[in-house]
């Protein structure tokens, strides 16, 4: 990091805009194989957020890579520059008093650690979309799987490339559970987060 640079600090605080806000801000974290259920079940959270008045923004991997981390792969070192972008950009979106949905792969312990230590351990929860690879590939929405087995694509998370399930995430979700009910539940435990 460049030595010279000095933190301002803002007149308005992250406080006072959750105060003005009515509502806490942090970051909820969707973790989980491409197809496992992330985005729908992020967007599905969401609407009923929405519907309650909060303020809220979802990050999702698709949308983040095809504007500010255009420039990322998918090898290890990508990956992470991807996810401490990610960790960043929820930081200040917390800042502003939002709770940030953010769906990503997020295949790596250290790059999730990394995630909750940016945001800060109080600001952060880690939700693990636990699809089993089998049903991702059955359902390969993108047809990305297809692609992968037939080694037009490298480093395909859970077929050529790891991933390294959470091992203390704060819930889980299974394919069991319909989006609306991953949503509500969801909702359930994060609940004391956003009152004030
Ligand atoms: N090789 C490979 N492995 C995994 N995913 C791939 C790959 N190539 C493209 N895609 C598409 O990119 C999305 C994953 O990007 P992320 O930014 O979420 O990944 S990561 O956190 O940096 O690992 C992922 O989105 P989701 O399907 O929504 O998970 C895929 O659509
Ligand atoms: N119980 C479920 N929860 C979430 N998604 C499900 C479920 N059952 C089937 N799906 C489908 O699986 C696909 C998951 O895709 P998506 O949400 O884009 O996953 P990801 O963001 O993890 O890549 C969607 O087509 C969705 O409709």
């Amino acid at each position: 990091m460049e030595e010279n640079l000095v933190e301002y600090r803002y007149k308005i605080k992250r406080a006072q805009r959750r105060e003005l806000n009515g509502h806490g801000s942090f970051l909820v974290l969707f973790t989980g194989l491409s197809g496992s259920g992330k985005s729908t079940v992020a967007n599905t959270l969401e609407k009923l957020l929405f519907e309650l008045k909060i303020k809220t923004y979802v990050l999702d991997g698709d949308n983040i890579r095809r504007g500010i981390n255009q420039n990322l792969g998918f090898s290890p070192e990508d990956r992470s520059e991807n996810n401490r972008r990610i960790a960043e950009i929820s930081k200040l979106f917390i800042d502003a008093g939002c709770v940030v949905l953010a769906a990503f792969v997020s295949p790596y312990k250290k790059d999730r650690e990394n995630i909750k230590q940016t945001v800060g351990a109080d600001d952060f929860f880690e939700v693990f979309v636990n699809t089993s690879i089998e049903e991702c590939e059955r359902r390969d929405t993108k047809g990305l799987y297809k692609k992968a087995r037939a080694g037009e694509i490298t480093n395909m998370t859970g077929i050529s490339a790891p991933y390294e399930t959470p091992e203390n995430p704060d819930i889980v979700i299974f394919p069991a559970y319909s989006p609306e009910e991953s949503a509500a539940l969801i909702l359930e435990h994060i609940n004391h987060k956003l009152v004030l």
